[in-house]
């Protein structure tokens, strides 16, 4: 009888394969008192010099493999191997407690992965597992163990491990690595984000797979649906087999949307972009077909920073997108930071209700200071080619009029030191707020653009934290009463002759993508790996069919009811 066993399907495709299960040894660190404290030094030192020199060939190797935006995770991981803070700490500890080098390198990065895995924020947390990552690397190399090159595996397997690390990844040669499952992971980790870039098919969070699966036996994995099978039988075999047949079809079909436009079946054009969080995210937007950028989220400038970046270095960053894009049109959405995005460097008033408290765009408008910097940045990065500059969180007509004049007032700034910038700069806004939803024909008198974030649209209209756990049966993009916010916003930009789009998850859902066409959103922006599908869905779409549907969805009660509408639409697709 076959076992059945279900984690998160984190990276696509199917694989059949024998398991090569990774046992790390668990490595026992033993405290104890030393008396040559300048020979501990001296292996710290060295340890270090070896991490740094292997995350150097990692970097190299994987810059040639999967170009420079994944290849900057072992930069970040030499800046913290070289981290001067971090080596001192451990140097004091060996000097004060006369303690070996490993337990004081030990203690030490122990803290900092404690303190990173502690915060709220999901970017923290994560980072957590690089601190992990590089302390054991330096640890090995202080004790003098061996450190496992995954480079080397030379025949077909599934890789069987706890969790893998970027480093442990990045080392994967995907015509030997034919697949990997976890214990433990989500999708947004690490090792599921180098899985969907390596194109290898990945299952996390199986929590016990190292134990239940044997090191050599042949097994089965599904990367979309989370699905692992032991103890083959002949049928499930045969039934892999033609999965595997589908996902190559299916991948080879979507290729072939990179280089066309995005149509719907009736020839009716849309826009298919991308969301990004940083200039090294663009890569992949290219790779993928994307015709702009929809969403930079530039509070991950700030957040990834241990001071406000500065007018310099935001031009920096944004003018490098906007070159990459090579006159596409890239909307930048200035600093969203407050609810669940804090800073290290600058501590907000304590609120009872962050999330409906002081952030976003009620942050910058009370500080100009800050908002100057960003606003004379994007203005100059304008110059370079399409930019759209737009504001998150707008609730009333007059917030938007105070952040455009303040635009306005940056612009004649410019204008009198001459430098140069694009006369006509798109500015628009999020319609993330119900607020705005309800009043969009009027803040589109005003507007350039609507984005609408349906992230938080959803949110505030159902009154349900987005990050909770107890009341995710709330989120609900297909609820009638979403669509019809998304609908009068849609409308209300329509009215002016505004063009809208959609930024939010909603954006790059499949089942959402026929309700929205019959709305009449004009670009959808999506993480760069869902465009293929969407804009193959698209042309197989005609937008008469779409609005039908779309009208018979905003008529129903329930979320439930709509998903079987567009079910069934699909299926016929
Ligand atoms: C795109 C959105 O913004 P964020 O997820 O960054 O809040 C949204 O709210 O839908
Ligand atoms: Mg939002």
């Amino acid at each position: 009888m076959s076992k059945k066993m279900r984690g998160i399907g984190a990276s696509e495709g199917v694989a059949v394969a024998k398991a090569l299960v990774l046992k790390e040894e668990q490595i026992i660190i033993k405290k104890h008192a030393i008396s040559d404290v300048e020979a501990e030094i001296t292996k710290l030192d060295n340890a270090i010099v070896k991490a740094v020199a292997d995350l150097n060939g990692l970097k190299e190797s994987t810059l040639v493999k999967l170009g420079e935006e994944k290849a900057a995770i072992f930069e970040a991981h030499k800046d913290i191997a070289a981290d001067p803070a971090i080596k001192e700490e451990i140097e004091t500890m060996i000097k004060k407690d006369h303690v070996n080098a490993e337990f004081a390198a030990q203690t030490i990065t122990n803290n900092y992965y404690e303190m990173f895995a502690a915060m709220e924020d999901h970017y923290f947390q994560e980072r957590s597992a690089d601190i992990k990552d590089v302390a054991s690397r330096i640890i090995k190399h202080i004790m003098g163990i061996k450190i496992v090159d995954l480079s080397t595996i030379s025949e077909e397997v599934i890789l069987v491990a706890e969790d893998l690390t970027p480093s442990q990844t990045a080392q994967l040669d995907k015509k030997f690595v034919k697949g990997f499952a976890t214990n433990v992971g989500g999708r947004t980790s690490h090792a599921a984000i180098m899985a969907r870039s390596l194109e290898i098919p990945a299952v996390l969070a199986l929590k016990t797979i190292t134990e239940d699966v044997k090191d050599g036996e042949v097994f089965a994995l599904n990367g979309a649906t989370g699905e692992i099978v032991l103890d083959l039988s002949a049928e499930n075999i045969k039934e892999y087999e033609s999965l595997a047949k589908e996902f190559a079809n299916m991948k080879a079909e979507l290729s072939k949307f990179k280089e066309l436009p995005s149509l719907t079946k009736d020839g009716a054009e849309k826009l298919i972009e991308a969301n990004i969080g940083s200039p090294l995210d663009v890569e992949s937007v290219l790779e993928n077909g994307g015709e702009g950028i929809g969403l930079f989220r530039s509070e991950f400038l700030y957040m990834d920073n241990d001071h406000f970046p500065t007018e310099d270095e935001q031009f920096e960053s944004y003018k490098k997108v906007i070159d990459a894009m090579n006159g596409k049109l890239v909307v930048i959405r200035t600093l969203d930071i407050g609810g669940d995005k804090k800073l290290s460097y600058f501590e907000f008033p304590h609120e009872m209700n962050p999330f409906l408290g002081y952030r976003a765009i009620r942050f910058t408008l009370d500080r100009k200071d800050i908002f100057r910097d960003q606003i004379r940045a994007l203005l100059r990065a304008s110059a370079f080619g399409e930019l759209g500059i737009m504001f998150p969180m707008i609730a009333t007509i007059d917030e938007f009029k105070n952040a455009k004049a303040f635009v306005e007032e940056c612009k004649a700034e410019l204008d009198k030191e001459k430098i140069a910038y694009d006369k006509n700069v798109q500015v628009g806004m999020m319609v993330e707020i119900p607020a705005a939803a309800i009043s969009a024909d009027k803040f589109s008198k005003y507007a350039d653009f609507f984005s609408i974030g349906t992230n938080d649209l959803i949110q505030y209209s159902m009154a349900a934290d987005r990050m909770s756990e107890n009341v995710t049966y709330l989120y609900q993009p297909t609820n009638p009463s979403i669509l019809r916010l998304i609908k009068m916003t849609i409308e209300g930009a329509h009215k002016n002759n505004r063009w809208v789009g959609m930024c939010g998850e909603m954006a790059g859902d499949i089942q959402a993508l026929p309700l929205l066409l019959g709305m009449g959103l004009d670009a959808f922006s999506m993480s760069a790996t869902s465009m293929l599908r969407a804009r193959s869905l698209m042309s197989k779409i005609e937008i008469k069919e779409a609005e039908e549907l779309a009208n018979k969805a905003l008529d129903l009660e329930t979320s439930e009811e709509v998903l079987a509408l567009v079910d069934e639409f699909l299926a016929a697709k």
